[in-house]
This record gives C-alpha cells, structure tokens and sequence, in this order.
C-alpha cells in the first residue's frame, strides 16, 4: 500500500536558522518560506534527489506542532510522509485495521497540493505519519 517517501518533516524552533542550516552548512537547496495556515505551519522545502525535507516553524495559536516544539524546543523529526495511489482506500483499509485517522478523518489538501492524511503516531511506532496521494 504505501509507496515512495515524498518527505520527512522537522519542526524547527527557528526557520530563518534552519534555512541557513542546510541551504548554506549543508548545501542544498531550499525554497522561500510558505505560509501553510490551513494546516497551522509555515513550511521551507529542502530538495532533494530522492525525497524532500520539510522544515516546519508553528503558525497560529492553534499550531498542531506547537506542543512537539515545546517537548523538543531544540526541533526534531515531526513526520514521515508516504505516497499512496489511493487515499481513501488507504484510509478505509487502515480504519478497517484499527489504526487512528487524525482530524474528521477526511483528506486535506497539503502542502504539494494533494490530499493528505495523518495516522496516530502511538499506532505506528511512534512515529506520525503522513499519507499523501500520489
Ligand atoms: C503544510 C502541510 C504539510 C504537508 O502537506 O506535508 C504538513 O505536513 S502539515 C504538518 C502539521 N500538521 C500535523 O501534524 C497534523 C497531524 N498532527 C496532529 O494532529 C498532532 O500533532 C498530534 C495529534 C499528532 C499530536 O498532538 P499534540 O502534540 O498536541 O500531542 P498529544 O498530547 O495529542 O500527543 C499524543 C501522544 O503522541 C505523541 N506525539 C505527538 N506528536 C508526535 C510526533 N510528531 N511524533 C511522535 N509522537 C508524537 C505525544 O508525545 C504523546 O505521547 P505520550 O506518550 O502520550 O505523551
Ligand atoms: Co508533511
């Protein structure tokens, strides 16, 4: 069912610090901020050959990142992202299976412009993960 990596996802306590990190010590090459208010973050892309990083920075009093910052005020890895041909099978299969959809359990329109969905992370090994239509 899941497919490639489309990204991993790090909240940051600082973007304009992060952007520096690894568009300049690291290398790569990073995008403009992106204000993401839907989804309560303002995100930074760091392409690369096979996948991305998604540098997140809270956005908004009702940020669902806020609390993962104040637990890791130093930043960490926040999500995976995996691609999937078909999102609502996915879903359903995975709600069949008894894992935990996140929000009204319906697919919002992500930051690549597709549709996505989030799974508990207590249900995968402590690790959130991020659904997102291929
Ligand atoms: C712009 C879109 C972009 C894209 O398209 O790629 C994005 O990725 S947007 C990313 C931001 N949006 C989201 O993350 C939406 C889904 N996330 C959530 O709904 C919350 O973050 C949630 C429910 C996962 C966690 O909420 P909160 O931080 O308030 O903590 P809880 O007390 O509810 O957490 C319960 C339990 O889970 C542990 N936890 C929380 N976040 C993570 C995490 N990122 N990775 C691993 N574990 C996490 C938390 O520590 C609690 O554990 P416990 O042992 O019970 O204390
Ligand atoms: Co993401």
């Amino acid at each position: 069912m899941i497919g490639r990596l489309n990204h991993v996802a790090i909240a940051v306590p600082d973007l304009k610090a992060a952007a520096a990190l690894y568009g300049g010590t690291l290398g790569a090459k990073v995008s403009a901020p992106i204000a993401q208010p839907k989804h309560g973050v303002t995100v930074i892309f760091v392409e690369l050959p096979n996948t991305k990083i998604e540098l997140l920075h809270p956005l908004g009093d009702e940020s669902p990142i806020a609390g993962f910052l104040a637990r890791n005020p130093s930043g960490g890895i926040h999500h995976v992202c995996y691609e999937v041909d078909d999102i609502l099978a996915a879903r359903d299969r995975l709600k069949a299976s008894g894992a935990r959809v996140l929000g009204d359990g319906e697919p919002k329109i992500g930051a690549h412009d597709k549709p996505v969905l989030f799974l508990h992370p207590k249900d995968f090994l402590g690790t959130l993960i991020e659904l997102e239509q291929a």
